[in-house]
């Protein structure tokens, strides 16, 4: 089958976007999507989305993992989708687009590379130990650290994704450093299996968590920084909800192409 794509980055989390309004190509091949995403055999990518027609909004973001598996939200790439939509004029300045995590408004900016995607609320944070587990979409442990930049991400991340509490459902482990004016963060995905350059959900669970860690209420901001540059997470906390989050950030194509791949 012979597959038109185009590659999108949002701060280092990089995606293939497929414009699937006709439907030509059918998804649900976890082997064909793994493929695809795979960075020596396929295309690469930290994951894979669809841009399909939904009545009543300007399009469906499809997003499945690069493990070839149908994912829960994805905050970057909902950035890069919004991008690409402008691209292919589905859009001009904003959207509503329907996600596996329901409606999400975005606004994009003239030049097409700055996109600021509203998340869900999120009322609820529990500990384990001394991290935090919420989700922004999709689920998250977020653990402050020291000395992030020589952290063994990989391993560390790996353990805690893979151990007796996490193991079946899965869960995206992210490490933050306090800098003072910002925060570091660094991510070990699920689904990817490896630490990727940035999470979008990622750094909205880092925010939010720190924010209720340090009592801080109203409208605040996060700037975060992360592998693959720089984030910023605007919201506001009243002490029990986290409403109006909006993940902020570059959004840029690569390059594009086709590849021609059977189904397995
Ligand atoms: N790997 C995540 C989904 C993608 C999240 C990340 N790429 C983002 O930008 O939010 C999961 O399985 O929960």
């Amino acid at each position: 089958m012979n597959i038109h794509f185009y590659k999108y980055q949002g701060a280092g989390n990089d995606f293939i976007l497929v414009d699937n309004r006709e439907m030509a190509v059918n998804h649900h091949h976890p082997a064909f999507i793994a493929r695809l995403c795979d960075r020596r055999f396929g295309i690469g990518g930290d994951g894979i989305m669809f841009l399909q027609e939904k009545p009543g909004f300007d399009f469906e973001m499809i997003y499945y993992n690069s493990d070839g598996q149908p994912s829960s939200m994805c905050g970057n790439g909902g950035r890069c989708i919004v991008a690409f939509a402008k691209k292919l004029g589905v859009i001009a300045e904003e959207t509503n687009f329907l996600a596996v995590d329901g409606p999400h408004y975005a606004k994009i900016s003239e030049s097409g590379e700055w996109v600021s995607l509203q998340m869900i609320d999120v009322d609820t944070i529990s500990r384990d130990g001394s991290a935090y587990v919420l989700n922004t979409g999709s689920p998250h442990f977020v653990q402050e650290t020291t000395d992030l930049k020589n952290k063994d991400v990989y391993h560390e991340g790996k353990a805690i994704r893979y151990n007796d509490t996490y193991r079946g459902e899965g869960i995206n482990i992210n490490f933050i450093e306090d800098l003072g004016d910002h925060y570091f963060v660094r991510t070990y995905e699920r689904g990817v299996e490896d630490e990727t350059f940035a999470c979008g959900t990622g750094v909205t669970a880092v925010a939010l968590a720190m924010a209720k860690q340090k009592g801080l209420r109203g409208d605040l901001v996060a700037p975060i920084r992360v592998l693959g540059g720089s984030l910023s997470i605007r919201f506001h906390y009243d002490g029990e909800r986290f409403t109006g989050i909006f993940l902020e950030g570059p959004a840029r194509m690569v390059f594009s192409g086709s590849i021609d791949l059977e189904l397995q």
